[in-house]
């Protein structure tokens, strides 16, 4: 069994970069860049009025005779001499003999004459060329994850597509005989079956859409069947229970007999001991453990971060932070533990209902405390780890 650095060691090691796409810059939200990008032109392009107002020569005078006006978007620009000055908008072209401009607020105008109330620094309300980027130098990094900032800054740089590691295709394999969609009587001895739509949603949460929920009989033949189907056509494959060691588990037999490559099987974790990883050259598998919290405690911990250096994050976990601790903690069984637990402010409070087959305290909770393997007993008030589930 490995210890879980071991397990996030190889869950990285072992994800191969997706191949690169040219994406239209308004799908690219949730993408990783493939490339580094220049700036194509300066911004602002042309020397650009921060304010309503005056622009002028700035001479110490106060009194200034008004020769023109320029508008946002005008191409013919007025000029002017020492003792002018222009009406000018938030965004318009600044005469190239300005050095400065007055906001409106601080004049006086009466006809062509202006009188300044306050003299303004030179250059003040003038946004000098390239004062933002300028043209032909590096503006984000290869690995940058695309939000709607981003997409805001690349589009007023006139940047119409990017370069992006695709997103993987995903194929979900429930296994379970007990197992019943929603939507009808549960029969006896029977569950509604949870995992699939969970890990969907998750899966989308981090952007990835293409996911498909297949199921599969506890037998060797049709689980071996389900997985080769699944390796067909899905980059990724997560496999929900099937995974320990009872007499129906074949999940770890159907992926070795599809000639996976097995990395890892059983992590020294609570929950979610029973967790396999592999992979062929191109796909990624992953055994996830059938008990619904340990299923996604798994996936914030090991599947996320794989899909996200994939799809070429270079900073692929969740962030870890630290918070006081509201309660005594005793870990008497050497595994490392990832506890359900609310986060408000600065303190951390673990949830009771920590059993791996419980979802009701998972979906209150905001964070996973870390208890590391090494330590047996955590006291009220020590600052501890904590994973933010709030991403
Ligand atoms: N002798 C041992 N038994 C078990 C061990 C062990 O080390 N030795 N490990 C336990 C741990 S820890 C876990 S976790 C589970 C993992 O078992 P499997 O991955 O084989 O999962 P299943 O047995 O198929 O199911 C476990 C549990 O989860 C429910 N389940 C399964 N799939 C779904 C689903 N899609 N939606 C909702 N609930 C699901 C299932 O009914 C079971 O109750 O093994 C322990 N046993
Ligand atoms: O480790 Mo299992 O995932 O606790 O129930």
């Amino acid at each position: 069994m490995i210890s879980v650095t071991e397990a996030q060691k190889l869950i990285i090691q072992n994800a191969k970069q997706l191949d690169t796409v040219t994406v239209d810059l308004e799908n690219t939200f949730g993408y990783f860049l493939a490339e580094d990008l220049m700036a194509p032109i300066n911004l602002p392009s042309f020397r650009q009025s921060a304010m309503d107002g005056y622009a002028f020569i700035h001479t110490g005078k106060t009194q200034l005779k008004i020769v023109g006006q320029v508008q946002a978007g005008d191409t013919q620009i007025p000029d002017l001499k020492e003792g002018e000055a222009i009406r000018i908008f938030t965004g318009a072209p600044v005469p190239d003999a300005a050095d400065t401009v007055v906001i409106q607020e601080h004049t006086i105008r009466s006809g062509d004459e202006l009188i300044l109330e306050r003299l303004p620094n030179r250059k003040a309300n003038v946004r000098p060329v390239g004062e933002q980027i300028t043209e032909g130098t590096h503006v984000l990094k290869k690995g940058h994850q695309v939000n709607e900032a981003t997409i805001g800054f690349l589009a007023g740089l006139g940047i119409t597509q990017i370069e992006v590691y695709r997103k993987p295709s995903v194929t979900i394999l429930t296994t379970g005989n007990e197992l019943q969609k929603p939507g009808t009587p549960l029969k006896p001895n029977h569950i509604y079956e949870s995992n699939g739509i969970m890990l969907k949603n998750a899966l989308s949460r981090i952007g990835i859409t293409e996911v498909q929920i297949s199921k599969a009989e506890d037998t060797l033949a049709a689980t071996q069947e389900a997985v080769k189907k699944a390796l067909q056509h899905s980059d990724v494959l997560l496999v929900s229970g099937g995974i320990s060691v009872g007499d129906y588990d074949f999940v770890q037999k159907a992926l070795l007999n599809n000639c996976v490559k097995e990395h890892f099987y059983k992590v020294n974790q609570k929950p979610g001991k029973p967790l396999w990883f592999g992979t062929t050259e191109n796909r990624s598998v992953f055994g996830l453990p059938g008990n619904p919290a340990s299923s996604l405690t798994a996936f914030y911990i090991y599947v996320l971060p794989h899909l996200h250096s994939r799809m070429g994050s270079l900073k692929p976990f969740l962030n870890e932070r630290k918070a006081e601790l509201t309660e005594d903690i005793n870990n008497k069984i050497g595994k490392t533990l990832f506890l359900k637990a609310g986060v408000s402010t600065t303190k951390i409070t673990p949830y009771t209902g920590q059993a791996s087959s419980m979802l009701n305290t998972y979906a209150l909770s905001n964070a996973l405390l870390v208890v590391p393997e090494t330590e047996t007993a955590l006291k009220t008030g020590d600052l501890v780890n904590y994973i933010d589930l709030s991403f």
